[in-house]
């Protein structure tokens, strides 16, 4: 999917919501545990009930992965229900030394059909460049994350006085163009979002960290914000748990939209 295509869906929906897919059979409605699948069944109906509304879905692999063998095939059913026109993430936060990175692209480009994945920038370019090689599809790379840690490693001064995530920023557009990269920025980190918008003007980012986590949707359209919106911001729990009952689809729905809604007034007033 094109970085104009993505443009196109945002401008239709008037959105550009990205419902996370960190489905947990520990918290998912208990009546559909009679289902034969209940993680795909779950995905389903919170597919079913916001597409209209959503420019992409997340499924977070470690929530499939856990569950083995089974958690795979209810991903792979997942992933062949989302409409085609919306953008997929696989958020598996892979990079590895260089043949193993091939092999990690290929198993989310290749045996799966995701649009993007997220990909650590740790070990540097041999560990990024194997998933940008994929014609048509996305890395999204982790320059300022949303979560207490981040302070470790990604915000401490290099040797030349800068933050690290400049480094990530600057170095990692020597690898990808804004038509294949975007990076992972925190919504709770509201001020730094524009820090990271002066150091990637055109760059689509991916936003989580609002809802759970606490972060502003506002702050979020202020400081981060391009021509083409350039953002795709993220909720997870704050959309799939909202119910737990057997309402949870319609629930879902009404939390999607509230965020949609926002979005569309953002969007009027920044674009
Ligand atoms: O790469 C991510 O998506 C990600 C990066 C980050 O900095 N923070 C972050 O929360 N995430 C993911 O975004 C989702 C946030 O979920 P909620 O907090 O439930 O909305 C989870 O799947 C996280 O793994």
């Amino acid at each position: 999917m094109t970085r104009q295509e993505i443009f196109q869906q945002i401008q239709q929906k008037a959105s550009f919501l990205c419902v996370g897919l960190d489905t947990d059979i520990q918290k998912i409605p208990q009546h559909l545990l009679k289902a034969a699948d209940p993680i795909f069944e779950f995905n389903k109906q919170i597919i079913d009930a916001t597409a209209d509304v959503a420019v992409a879905y997340k499924p977070n692999i470690a929530f499939y992965e856990s569950l083995g063998a089974k958690g795979w095939e209810s991903l792979h059913k997942t992933l062949e229900y989302i409409p085609k026109n919306i953008f997929t993430v696989a958020d598996a936060k892979r990079g590895d030394i260089g043949n193993t990175s091939a092999l990690y692209a290929r198993a989310f480009f290749d045996t799966m059909d995701f649009n993007s994945i997220t990909v650590a920038p740790y070990m540097g370019v041999d560990s990024v460049s194997p998933f940008l090689e994929f014609e048509g599809k996305w890395v999204i790379l982790l320059a300022l994350t949303s979560n207490q840690g981040s302070q470790d490693f990604q915000t401490l001064t290099a040797s030349d006085g800068r933050p690290y995530f400049h480094h990530v920023l600057e170095k990692s557009q020597t690898w990808g163009t804004p038509d294949n990269l975007m990076y992972v920025v925190g919504a709770t980190r509201g001020e730094k979002i524009a820090e990271v918008r002066s150091l990637a003007p055109e760059h689509f980012f991916l936003v989580p960290g609002v809802g759970a986590q606490g972060g502003s949707l506002e702050d979020v359209a202020k400081f981060g914000m391009n021509e083409q919106c350039g953002l795709l911001v993220n909720s997870s729990r704050g959309i799939i748990y909202a119910d737990s009952s057997e309402n949870f689809a319609k629930t879902a729905r009404m939390e999607a939209q509230k965020l949609q809604e926002e979005m569309k007034k953002l969007l009027d007033h920044y674009l």
